[in-house]
């Protein structure tokens, strides 16, 4: 694949199409077949979704086939319990520690709480600290209740959820093992509510209907600290996002917590549904759909994204960089002849009386994928760049360059190259160049560099030279 005429976003979907094609092999695993409903879907389903910080969306495959949410309600559920009655109080009810056991086993710690609130005991504990304290609630309480679960949710993806009318007739038919949950539950005086409704309360929450790209919204939320940034609306605090991503990142995926932190290390929560959410603090939000599960009941080839998107892309959490976001740090046209000096930080300016032809973009931070993903996307959305026939992109306050980071800029000639703009690079350090010959075969198996590479210039002074030159051919 050459990506000399894409644009940067669709280099992005190309990773993404590149990912979902690798697993798409993959036809181990069942579906959930405990009720019909979900012994019916098309096990050969695909989607994949990742949404940035700043909201902007990057689908690949069936993203617009809705299914149920399921387990990837009960981080929400939880968030809600939090809300409405502070941390301790619900510390007092749910424990935080990973279980090692499968999502629906009847257990309880030492203090006769649920282990987690991901695990099908303590969702419903949660969901039953969203009802009165009453030994007997009525059907309109919890209709009311799940209407307040909704718009919750809603706010989260950013769209009005529906519920799967079948699918809930179906869990509440079926839903033996967990209404032994909730009766044992109760014995112990667990549950302060009726134990019912906090099973219905819980099977309507399981059967939301969802797609690839509100669980990467929702992935979003989280990981920007509450707040949705498609729709720009505080949903929950900072402090239960934390949370969140703690949960998530120790019982998110049932047993295997561990091997899942060092391998994939993004928060996650799964479904039998065969979605999975992932929230990578700070950066984006991960929605994948593939409907065949492994024993644990995650997505087997959702697993597999997760494990492509943190090895291929870089997205492991602990991912060493001292910011995970880049910034531009200066933008500043220069005219025909010398450099502006007139500029601070953050701040255009213009030198006046020259036409602005040479439009230079000063980076800082580490260039991670996400990083580099949204620098190329601003850069590829400022107006004013169609002004200019060169572009001068300075990274010498860059300390880290990611393989795929390095790719992303040299290989889409960051995206410009495309728009007819010549892009010069200043890279005191050799950071990108140098990167690249390191890089070698692991960035080989992502994508090939296309054949207009931007030029590489070593110092400011050069690369205005080299710009001025071009100026100079092109006025004859
Ligand atoms: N892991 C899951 O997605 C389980 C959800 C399912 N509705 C249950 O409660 O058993």
């Amino acid at each position: 694949m050459t990506t000399s005429t894409e644009d940067h976003t669709s280099l992005v979907s190309g990773y993404l199409q590149h990912i979902a094609d690798q697993c798409a092999a993959d036809d181990s695993g069942r579906v959930a077949d405990y009720i019909p409903e979900l012994a019916a879907v098309d096990p050969g389903r695909y989607g994949l979704s990742l949404c940035a910080h700043d909201g902007y969306i990057y689908s690949v495959g069936d993203t617009a086939t809705e299914f149920t949410i399921q387990s990837i309600s009960k981080p929400l559920t939880y968030a809600m319990a939090l809300g409405g009655h502070g941390a301790d109080a619900v510390d007092a009810k749910i424990g935080v520690e990973p279980s090692g056991e499968a999502f629906n086993e009847i257990s309880v710690d030492a203090r006769r709480r649920p282990r987690n609130p991901m695990i099908n005991a303590g969702a419903i504990t949660a969901a039953s600290m969203l009802l009165p304290s009453e030994r007997q609630v009525a059907p309109e309480t919890v209709e009311a209740a799940f209407a307040g679960l909704v718009d919750f949710y809603s706010a989260c993806a950013g769209r009005r959820l529906v519920v799967d009318e079948q699918v809930y007739r179906s869990e509440r038919a079926t839903g033996s093992r967990n209404r032994a949950i909730a009766y044992m539950l109760d014995s112990f005086g667990a549950l302060t509510t009726d134990p019912d409704a906090a099973l219905d309360l819980y099977f309507r929450q399981c059967s939301l209907r969802v797609t690839t790209e509100d669980l990467a919204v929702i992935g979003v939320t989280i990981a920007c600290g509450g707040t949705n940034p498609r729709t720009g609306r505080r949903v929950f605090s900072r402090s239960t996002a934390q949370r969140l991503l703690s949960v998530m990142t120790t019982c998110g995926m049932y047993d295997g917590a561990g091997d899942w932190v060092t391998s994939v290390g993004i928060p996650a929560k799964s479904g039998v549904g065969g979605g999975i959410l992932g929230s990578l603090p700070g950066q984006l939000g991960i929605g994948v759909f593939s409907p065949r599960l492994d024993a644990h009941g995650n997505s087997v080839r959702g697993v597999d994204t997760c494990r492509h998107l943190s090895a291929d892309l870089g997205l492991h959490m602990f991912n060493i960089t001292r910011e995970s976001r880049v910034t531009i740090r200066s933008v500043y046209d220069i005219g025909e002849f010398g450099v502006g000096a007139e500029w601070s930080d953050g701040q255009r300016a213009y030198l006046r009386g020259c036409r602005d032809r040479v439009r230079v973009y000063e980076l800082q931070g580490d260039l991670t994928f996400s990083g580099a993903e949204s620098v190329l996307r601003r850069i590829g959305h400022d107006i004013d760049i169609d002004a200019c026939d060169i572009v001068i992109v300075e990274i010498s306050r860059i300390d880290v360059v990611d393989p795929v980071a390095r790719r992303m800029v040299l290989g889409s000639g960051l995206g410009l190259s495309a728009r007819g703009k010549q892009v010069l690079l200043v890279d005191p350090d050799g950071l990108v160049r140098e990167g690249v010959r390191r890089a070698g075969k692991r960035g080989e198996t992502l994508i090939s560099v296309g054949s207009e590479l931007p030029q590489v210039h070593s110092t400011m002074e050069s690369a205005v030279s080299h710009a001025e030159s071009m100026q100079l051919e092109g006025a004859h």
